[in-house]
């Protein structure tokens, strides 16, 4: 198994439960719901993508042949001073379509807890630690249990009530970040107070100008 991989860096993960928690960010190339490129948004299944996820050109990214070699470069960029509470988020573009049993038992054995951001869409390996689900609208929803339901709002056709009745701990709205992205974060505030079942997750990176 060849792993594409469009960068692996150091930052806190921005997003959700685990927000401010030093993390390696993996994000796999590719996704199944958009090519990548803009040409291609207007007719992409999910059209508001706020990420670059094609190719192998980001910083740490590349061609892994192995799992080990996977693990080995997202190692690297854990500090080499701090030995514990190692935490890797995979993200992408879609890590659902690389990531496999071998990749996340390679990062078991160098001591990483594995989170995974996905879009739902496919069977998740067996160990993730972590499994944050951001269902999309005109997606078939396979991944109905998890960790983490984190829902960008609004989205047509996409009431939140929906999801209840999935099995996760705990469910999220994160306000769409486009070009009215404060009176989305008002709505997604606004929503979450009405509907106490759903929390408020910010893209707190963005504010704070991390990765
Ligand atoms: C870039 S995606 C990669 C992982 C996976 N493909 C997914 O969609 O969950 C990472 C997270 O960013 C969220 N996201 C993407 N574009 C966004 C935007 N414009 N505003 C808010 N959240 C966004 C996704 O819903 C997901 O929770
Ligand atoms: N800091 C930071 N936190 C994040 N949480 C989820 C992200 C993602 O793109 O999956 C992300 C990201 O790109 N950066
Ligand atoms: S599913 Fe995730 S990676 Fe794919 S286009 Fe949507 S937000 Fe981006
Ligand atoms: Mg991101």
């Amino acid at each position: 198994m060849t792993y594409l991989i469009k960068e692996i860096f150091y930052t806190l993960q921005g997003e959700g439960t685990h927000a401010g928690r030093p993390a390696v960010f993996c994000r796999f190339s590719r996704c199944n719901l958009w090519t990548g490129l803009e040409k291609d948004r207007y007719r992409a299944i999910c059209k508001f993508c706020d990420t670059d996820f094609v190719g192998t050109d980001g910083t740490g990214g590349g061609r892994f042949g192995t799992a080990d070699e996977l693990a080995e470069a997202v190692e690297r960029s854990w500090p080499s001073e701090a030995r514990d509470h190692r935490f890797v988020v995979c993200t992408g573009g879609e890590p659902l379509l690389q990531l496999d049993d071998a990749a996340v038992a390679a990062l078991h054995d160098r001591g990483f807890e594995v989170a995974v951001e996905t879009n739902g869409t496919r069977v998740p390996p067996v160990g993730v630690d972590w499994l944050c689900v951001s269902p999309k609208i005109g997606a078939e929803l396979v991944v109905t249990a998890g960790d983490e339901l984190k829902l960008v709002y609004p989205q047509v056709g996409g009431d939140p009530a929906q999801f209840e009745h999935l099995d996760f701990q705990t469910f999220r709205l994160q306000p769409l970040d486009d070009a009215e992205r404060d009176s989305h974060t008002r709505a997604a505030v606004e929503y979450c107070m009405k509907n106490p079942r759903w929390s408020l997750s910010l893209q707190t990176h963005k504010y704070l100008g991390i990765r």
